[in-house]
């Protein structure tokens, strides 16, 4: 079947009866990840702005190509990487079938990104699930940005606690700041990872969007830079009596025994996970401004990066219905609650995570005082 995703136009495996796309054995296709597509083809455009020396792009796990096709078409030299032969053969018809240049190449990607001639400028990571297996060899041999997706987001947000410890090496906690979680743990061990070769991983953009979580991070390779993003990573300490969080920036944690709000004990603490900003408001903007009409996300990519670039940067956000919940009061607009908390002299702004997420400089005490009859 056919498909037209921004200016390209490829083929993609049918779904078949009763399956969804993606499924089985086909090569990958899943049409609902065009938003990360298409916020990715703008960014890539913007580093470009900001970069203009990258121009080679790895998609290491390209399936069908579409990511690396349209980021031909956005004029990278890029390279499609598989192990699966068909997506690979797919990915260089794809590449013909546009009149774009770019090789489609057989190969693991820890594999390929270690052995490889060309030192990738920007190197892409969709995989299934986790991305931390192939996190070691983008860091050791992309230049310039390296883009990650993770879609295993219950070991990420603390739901699958034992297999989060395992994977990210940290200790996620489930809260109702799930995503916001997730995306700090993945941060965490990203940041990590990329310090073991002296170099700071620096979020420029990220983004958690239905089930999964999206970051650019650009490579500064000096070991003082990097030894200043690990200063950003950190503890949150979480009374789950009253929501209360206090953020730690520490090698080691130091939780508090009772909760200052409410005196309760029943205290969780996540960490090290990192608690610096997710994104450059800049780059956001600018992203945000290579988002064209023909992309099919358009309006949700401009949405989502206004929010972004608009964001509070303070780690962990709140969400208004839970804390309604919480104190029995009805909920109001967003609008509305975020302006009286600004009203009561505090910042505020929503926050991409859901339609009711916000952060504030308010302690959870303040936000009730101030949102309150
Ligand atoms: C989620 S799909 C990629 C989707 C694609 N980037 C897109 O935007 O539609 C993951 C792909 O990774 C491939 N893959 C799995 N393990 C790999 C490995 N070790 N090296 C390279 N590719 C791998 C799979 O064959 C599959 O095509
Ligand atoms: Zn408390």
């Amino acid at each position: 079947m056919d498909v037209c995703e921004g200016d390209v136009e490829i083929s993609v495996p049918g779904a078949r009866d009763g399956a969804a796309e993606g499924a089985g054995d086909d090569v990958f296709y899943n049409p609902t990840q065009e938003l990360n597509r298409d916020v990715t083809v703008a960014a890539l455009d913007a580093y470009a702005e900001r970069e203009p020396r990258a121009s080679t792009y790895l998609d290491a796990m390209a399936a069908s190509g579409i990511r690396g096709v349209r980021a031909a078409a956005a004029g990278f030299d890029v390279t499609c990487a598989d192990v699966d032969p068909e997506a690979v053969a797919l990915a260089r018809e794809n590449l013909e079938r546009n009149g774009l240049d770019g090789a489609a190449v057989e190969r693991d990607a820890n594999a390929f990104l270690h052995d490889s001639e060309t030192v990738f400028d920007v190197v892409d990571l969709d995989p299934f699930g986790t991305p931390i297996p192939f996190a070691d060899a983008a860091f050791a041999n992309a230049r310039s940005l390296v883009c990650v997706t993770a879609t295993d987001t219950a070991p990420l947000c603390g739901a699958h606690q034992r297999s989060g410890i395992r994977t990210y090496t940290t200790l996620p906690q489930n809260t109702e700041y799930h995503p916001e979680m997730g995306l700090r743990v993945l941060l965490s061990a990203l940041i990590r990872t990329a310090a073991r070769y002296d170099t700071a991983a620096v979020p420029i953009l990220s983004h958690v969007t239905r089930h999964y979580a999206r970051t650019y991070l650009q490579l500064d390779a000096r070991a003082t830079s990097a030894d200043d993003l690990l200063a950003d990573l950190g503890y949150v300490h979480h009374c789950e009596d009253c929501l209360r969080r206090t953020h730690e920036r520490d090698l080691i944690a130091h939780p508090p025994d009772a909760c200052d709000a409410c005196g309760g004990d029943r205290l969780l603490t996540a960490g090290p996970i990192y608690l610096g900003p997710i994104a450059d408001p800049a780059f956001a903007r600018s992203v945000r401004e290579y988002v064209t009409d023909g992309m099919g996300e358009a309006a949700r990519a401009r949405r989502l990066l206004d929010t972004v670039a608009a964001e509070l940067d303070t780690p962990t956000h709140y969400d208004q219905h839970r804390l309604c919940k919480q104190w029995s009061r009805p909920a109001v607009g967003m609008d509305e609650f975020v302006d009286s908390l600004r009203d009561a002299g505090f910042s505020a702004t929503r926050a991409h995570y859901s339609g009711t997420a916000f952060k504030t400089d308010a302690t959870v005490t303040e936000i009730r005082d101030a949102t309150g009859e």
